[in-house]
Order: structure tokens, then sequence, then C-alpha cells
């Protein structure tokens, strides 16, 4: 649909852009990023039309754009500037309406009942209809926006080029915009050409990307594009990563700035509190963790971890609405807090704090095995459960990537499945040894100082670390639970 070939251009006879080859299909949601100044709307002035190459050769729909009529032109392209200034007192509709121009026949033109159709439908579907009798002028940043989003639209263009739409729009109105464009995108195989600075927004609906730098097309392809964060370091001069959108697979980006002075936590003294209600276990800043742990679960940051006692009859309808109010009570700061509930008596605790392998682990387990699950054996679908869950708080001085975090999760896993078999802990229903409890939760938590490691599985020394601490802890948080209740 648009071709470049060798393509340079600028201003007063220098070049901008240099050598860009290009191809934009039909139907495509093309965005192109790059920092400011790096020629992105130069680009899409060449594209356009409205400047000359000094070099190279642009084909719009198989001809050169130089041979297309203004007129034809604007029946194929509808173009949304940077800042449109629109400084005539004309009404919303009217401004609207200018885009029915190149379809209206004739010398005297005629607004035809199609043109109203157009007009109105284009209005409606950016949310400016019930101001279509207001003047243009008296609109705020992001209505105006909308207005002339609707005016381009109402050309039914082929190709529809935009610099920034989503300047001046509220979250909502930037998400709605881009809807809109992505349903004409597949309704009606229009072409999207876009300059979008928001990485994230322009993950979530464009499908391919072209990064310029310094004037020249450094990457085009796919959403790798956006995860190609070497790329995006060199391109933008700050360290973005990617991870991944919790409901759509597309990836989101952050930008990491320069990590600021922070408490050295070598010792991992986390400051323990334990009543018959808590344990509470404070760092003097977060640490990164892996966790299944009601409140605060996922992948997160945290510099309190709680476990809370609940008593045998708990009645579980929203458990995590239940810790956040608990934290309230307790003072303790729920967004910094992952939360873990267990019925055992939360004096059972094993507090296992040691150096294993050169790296410091601190593990903490309460546990209670009435409830002692063998997972590999049928059981029936509903089974009436008694009280009894494994929780296990595993803190290390060690600098784990996302893998490695799962890798952890593993080994502690691995290392309670084998305490239980030593400690002859069985499944009630089946009498084969139990590989954990029905509701068992763990909390893998890093400090992250130091050199960063891809593994933490057996094969590893902070694998290794993990597996003994979680092995001595759950080991004597059983025994402190089978001497109270002679199970
Ligand atoms: N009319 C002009 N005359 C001379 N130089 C210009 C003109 N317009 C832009 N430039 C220069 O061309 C270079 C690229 O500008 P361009 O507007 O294409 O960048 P951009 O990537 O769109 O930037 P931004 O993200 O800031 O909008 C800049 O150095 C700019 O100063």
């Amino acid at each position: 649909m648009i071709e470049t070939n060798g393509l340079a251009g600028g201003y007063q006879k220098e070049d901008i852009l240099t050598d860009i080859n290009l191809i934009i299909e039909e139907g495509d949601f093309f965005a192109l990023i790059g920092p400011n100044g790096s020629g992105k709307t130069t680009l899409l002035r060449l594209m356009t039309g409205a400047l000359e190459p000094s070099r190279g050769s642009i084909y719009v729909a198989g001809k050169p754009i130089q041979t297309y009529s203004s007129r034809k032109k604007a029946k194929m392209m509808a173009v949304l500037a940077q800042n449109s200034h629109v400084e005539f007192d004309f009404s919303v509709e009217e401004i609207v309406m200018l885009g029915r121009y190149p379809h209206q026949k004739g010398l005297i033109k005629h607004i035809s009942p199609r043109d109203k159709e157009v007009v109105s439908e284009v209005m409606k579907q950016t949310e400016v209809y019930h101001y279509r009798d207001k003047p243009f002028k008296w609109l705020s940043g992001g209505e105006k926006q909308r207005v002339l989003l609707a005016k381009a639209l109402a050309q039914e263009p082929r190709i529809l080029f935009l610099d920034e739409p989503t300047n001046h729009l509220d979250v909502k109105h930037t998400v709605d915009m881009l809807q809109h464009l992505k349903e004409h995108q597949k309704n009606r195989q229009m072409t999207i050409v876009a300059i979008l600075h928001d990485l994230n927004t322009a993950a979530l609906f464009a499908d391919k990307f072209a990064a310029l730098h310094q004037g020249r097309l450094v990457k085009k392809g796919d959403l790798s594009v956006l995860k190609n964060e070497a790329l995006l370091q060199k391109v933008y001069g700050v360290d973005i990563k990617h991870h991944s959108h919790p409901t759509l697979a597309k990836p989101q980006m952050l930008v990491a700035p320069e990590k600021m002075e922070e408490p050295n936590l070598r010792t991992l003294e986390g400051e323990v509190e334990q009543n018959e209600q808590y344990i509470h276990i404070a760092f003097p800043r977060p640490l990164r963790v892996l966790s299944n742990a009601v409140s605060g679960g996922g992948l997160q940051w945290h510099s309190h971890f709680c476990n809370f006692h609940v008593p045998k009859n708990y009645d579980c309808q929203d458990p995590a609405a239940d810790v956040l109010r608990w934290l309230e009570d307790a003072n303790i700061p729920a967004g910094d807090t992952l939360g873990m509930m267990t019925a055992v008596k939360l004096a059972d605790q094993a507090f296992v704090r040691e150096t294993i392998m050169d790296t410091p682990v601190f593990t903490v387990v309460t546990a209670g095995v009435g409830n002692a699950v063998d997972i590999t054996e049928n059981h029936p679908a509903e089974e009436e459960w008694q009280v009894g869950t494994i929780n296990i708080m595993v803190f290390l001085d060690s600098h784990l990537t996302d893998g490695a975090f799962v890798n952890a999760v593993q080994s502690a896993t691995e290392a309670k499945t084998k305490a239980l078999a030593d400690m002859q802990v069985a499944d009630p229903a089946t009498k084969t040894i139990a590989t954990g409890t029905s509701t068992d939760s763990i909390a893998i938590a890093a400090t992250q100082q130091g050199e960063s490691t891809p593994y933490a599985g057996s094969g590893t020394r902070v694998g290794k670390a993990i597996g003994q601490s979680v092995y001595r802890a759950v080991t004597e948080a059983i025994e402190n639970y089978r001497q109270r209740t002679d199970k």
C-alpha cells in the first residue's frame, strides 16, 4: 500500500531522513516510534506528499505520491497532524463536514444525504455529536482533537495518518479513540500510520512498528521491536524493560531510572513481631517476591510479610478483603504487605536463619498436617478438609530473574515434600506419604542485590541454600505441631 525506497528528505536542502526503506501493507496499523527529533513527523510529511523527497521514491497504492491530484489524494488519505489549528469560527459539525469535501461533486458543492449520514456517524463514534452546534474554538484541547479525528474519518480515507493522535486525550478517550480506529482498521481495511510516543499504547493497538533514530530507520517488525530492550535503550537512551500485560497477550514497557541508594539487606535482619494473631516480618526496604499469598500474591515487591492466624471455622468468603482489614487494624501498610493465613497455631512456627553456600537465607514456616495430601493419588472431587496448611516464607540475599523465582519455588517445594516424606506424614484418605497439604502457601523473597542469577534449582548454590533451609524449617515446624497436637 505504501512503499518507500532509499527515501531521503528534510528542510531547506538539509536531509533529516536518510535511506528509509519501508513497506506498509494495506490494513496495517503501523506505529512510528522514536525519540523527539528523530524524524517521525518528517517521514509522515514525506509519505503524505507534504514534503518533497531529496532522493528515493514513495509509492502509494502502486503509484508515485507526486502523481496524485490533491482531490484524489484527499479521497485516498487523511491526515491528523500534530497541533492542528483551526482559526475560523466554524461549528463542530461544519468542521467535520469539511472532511466530505473530496467526495462532493460539481463546481458548487452540495451536501448530500450521504455526507450528512457519514458526518453524524463519525461524530457519534468520536463522541462529539452532542456539541455539534458549538463553536469549535470553545472546545478543550482533547475535544478539539476528537473533532479533528472525526473530520479525518469523514473523508472515508483508505489510509489515515496520525501524528500523536492521543495528545491532549485523557485515559478513557485515548482508549476509545484507538479502539474506534482499530474497528475502522478491521472492518474497513483502513491502513493506519500513527506516530505514537506512548510505547504501551502502541503495543496495545498497533501490529507493526518502525523505530527511527537520528533520521534512520533502525528497526521494523512486529511486537518484537518493542520487546527489544537493547534497541530501545539505544534509541531512547534510557533503560526500558518490558513485561507482559496482565490480561492481554501484549508487552508493556517500563522505564527503569537509575537506582536510588537503598539500605543494604545483606544480613536479612527483618524485624520480627509475633503474637497470637499474626507473625509480621518487616524489612527497611522492599524485596522482590513471588507468592501465591491471598493478599499481595503474584510477582511483586513488598517490605512487610504477614502470616495471620484464623479460627478453624473461618468463613473464607473474601480472604483478601479480610487480610486487608486485619492489616489496617494492626497498623501495617497494606499496599506494601504480603499476607498469608493459617489455622495452625503460630506458636508452632520455625525460624531458620543461616548462611548456606554463601547465601544468607531466612525461612519462616508454620505447618499443620491434618490436611496432608498425596497429590499423586485419586481423591473424591468434594472432600471435607480439616484445618492444616504449610505456609513457607523464604527470604534470600540473592538477585533472581523472574525465571529463577519459579526455579526457587520448585526448590522449596521439593524440600518441603522431602521433609514430609522423612517425617512419614501420610495422607489420611489414601494412607500414602503426603506431598503437601491442600492449602499450602509459599513466598520467595529476594533482596535483588548483587549480580542476577537466572537459575535457582538444585544445581545451583542458591537452590541448595533454599532446599536445606526449607527442609530444616518445615521439619522443625512439623515437630512443634506434633508435640502440641500429638498427631
Ligand atoms: N520546518 C522545519 N524546518 C527545519 N527543520 C525542521 C522543520 N521541522 C522539523 N525540523 C527538524 O527536523 C528534525 C526532525 O523533526 P521531526 O519533527 O521530524 O521529529 P519527530 O521525530 O517527529 O519529533 P517529535 O517527537 O519531537 O515530534 C528536528 O531536528 C527538527 O528540528
